[in-house]
């Protein structure tokens, strides 16, 4: 696309999910500004594989969804684990599979603590919460948004099972949790998600974004910092990867998630100094970016169904002749914990941390009612995940070249630290104690592992678990820290060390929350416009 205009008040670097928020937002408070929203891949806002939910399924393998590998993790017998991120206006908002989790309020509490600035707590968030959602749900103008621009629901699920598994996860004695938004998501709670009436709620689409210059197409190669004779450095423009230069008036905002934004600011000569030198890339400020990232690692669990016939699941003929299935994700319940204190207390023998170091969540159970494990679903199988969703495990986004189009190295170290071994263990343990019980005893068959797997049961040693811990954990594609708050960006998302510089996306997020990125993001770009405003 030829850009006609050079220079503009705002650039924004990054059309995803937190790109399209600032830009709209911007936009609609002050008309006057000229703002580029610059994204590296192109509009498919209204292509079926973005917008609808069975379609979505086929997005993989396309250029809309970037595929990144891991370098080979230690901790998961040296496989290369694949993380996908959106490359396209509305970015990962246009491809994720839609669950709308907010997280602890301890989570933001705990931000806010890190980096000395109330704004990041969960009480002065929670309004720009609000503002990212359009609630289906009971009426409650104390933790949700009934006017904003993501519908969100979860409403429409009529799945066969829904109340078996409801039975049997109360059976194992948790709680029922009416709203697991509300800061407290502890319990069982009905998935809640940003599909709605069939279709994909994203930002690219949702946040208007009438008056913005979209520049789709366009990837930046680096940010241009110059210095001053007094040695300040301000950022005042941008290179595309095409050769051409637009300038901003005001600012540089970064928004390209939190595997490319590391990479952009370190071509732009912002990081540790050794990685720079081996791209001989001069440095402009030595700050840890790319350092710290955090990520939801998880492990699927399938279990044979005693009654395929009766189309309990994705495959079998009689599920797939009701439209309604095909509304969001064919699952209905979340169950958010923490591990047992007994399962701490072994961890603390190991890694010298203290037993009495507990969070209210560690880990969320998810039930999809499809299995795939020996080729397409046919109706037979469901799939438990164990999510760990407090993970401690750090790991690090570094350069694999000087070129923006290259995929940067990705290292998240998943599941290098006992605690997150154990708390995906404990899950498991759980899992296969849940189905155990009568009720499940008279639906389920038992887990059905994949070839060259034995089958996982109560009895099962340590050995046998961890072995499948290392074999089959992969992620759930939530990549964040790498630009952290605190040590990269002030609590104003300014990078330190570089004027009219932000940063506003996952990158940001000092420490792991207990959440599907999309909701804490959505309000993370929210609270981040209104604080550049
Ligand atoms: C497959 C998948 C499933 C997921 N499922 C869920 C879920 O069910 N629920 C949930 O809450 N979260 C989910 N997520 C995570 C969630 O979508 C992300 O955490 C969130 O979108 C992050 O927002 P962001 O703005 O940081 O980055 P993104 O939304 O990824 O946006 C980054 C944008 O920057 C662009 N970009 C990158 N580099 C450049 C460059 N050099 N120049 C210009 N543009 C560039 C990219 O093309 C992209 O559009 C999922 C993610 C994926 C990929």
């Amino acid at each position: 696309m030829a850009i006609e205009e050079k220079t503009f008040d705002y650039l924004i670097v990054g059309g995803g999910l937190a790109g399209c928020v600032v830009a709209s937002r911007l936009r609609q408070a002050r008309p006057e500004l000229s703002i580029a929203l610059l994204e590296a891949g192109p509009d498919e806002s209204h292509n079926e594989k973005v917008l609808k939910p069975a379609a979505a399924r086929s997005l993989g393998g396309t250029a809309l969804l970037s595929q990144y590998k891991t370098t080979p993790q230690a901790h998961l017998d040296s496989r290369q684990i694949d993380i996908y991120g959106g490359r396209l206006l509305g970015g990962s908002s246009a491809t994720n599979y839609g669950a709308w989790t907010r997280g602890h309020a301890e989570d933001y509490d705990t931000w806010a603590r890190l980096v000395g600035d109330e704004k990041w707590s969960y009480r002065e968030l929670l309004p720009y919460f609000k503002r990212s959602e359009h609630y289906h749900g009971p009426s409650d103008d104390s933790q949700h948004g009934y006017q904003g621009p993501i519908h969100t629901s979860s409403g429409g699920r009529n799945y066969p099972l829904q109340d078996i598994i409801k039975d049997i996860y109360k059976d194992a004695g948790f709680l029922m949790n009416s709203d697991m938004n509300t800061g407290d998501p502890v319990g069982i709670s009905r998935l809640v998600e940003s599909w709605y009436q069939g279709e994909r709620q994203h930002a690219g689409i949702c946040y208007p974004l009438q008056g913005v210059s979209v520049l789709t197409n366009n990837p930046v190669h680096k940010i241009i910092i110059v210095a001053d004779n007094t040695g300040t450095r301000s950022a005042t423009a941008v290179k595309l990867t095409g050769g051409q230069i637009l300038h901003a008036k005001q600012e540089v905002i970064v928004c390209c998630g939190a595997l490319r934004t590391p990479q952009l600011l370190m071509l732009s000569g912002i990081g540790p100094a050794s990685e720079l030198a081996k791209h001989n890339i001069d440095q402009q400020v030595d700050l840890p970016v790319g350092m710290n990232l955090h990520d939801h690692p998880t492990i699927p669990l399938t279990f044979k169904l005693r009654y395929p016939e009766r189309g309990l699941a994705v495959g079998s003929p009689k599920f797939m002749s009701k439209p309604d299935h095909f509304t969001g994700n064919p699952m209905d319940w979340f169950i958010t914990a923490a591990v047992a204190a007994t399962d701490l207390g072994k961890v603390a023998k190991i890694d010298g941390s203290s037993p009495e170091e507990r969070r209210p969540v560690d880990f969320e159970i998810t039930c999809l009612y499809t299995g795939s494990q020996f080729g397409a679903p046919d109706g037979s199988y469901i799939t438990f995940g164990v999510v760990c969703l407090s993970p401690t495990s750090r790991g690090t986004v570094t350069l694999q070249s000087n070129n923006a189009e290259d995929i940067p190295v990705i290292d998240p170290q998943y599941l290098s630290t006992e605690r997150d071994r154990t708390i995906i263990c404990s899950g498991i343990r759980l899992i296969l104690r849940m189905m155990e019980s009568p009720t499940a005893k008279e639906h389920f068959v038992g887990e059905a592992p994949s070839e060259g797997f034995s089958q996982l049961t109560p009895t099962s040693t340590d050995a046998e678990i961890d072995s499948r811990i290392r074999s089959s954990t992969n992620c759930v594609h939530h990549p964040a820290g790498t630009a952290s708050m605190g040590r990269v960006v002030d609590s104003e998302c300014r990078v330190k060390g570089v004027n009219g510089l932000r940063v506003v996306d996952a990158s940001i997020v000092p420490a792991p929350i207990c959440a599907h990125m999309q909701a804490p993001v959505y309000g993370i770009a929210e609270r981040a416009a209104d604080m550049i405003l």
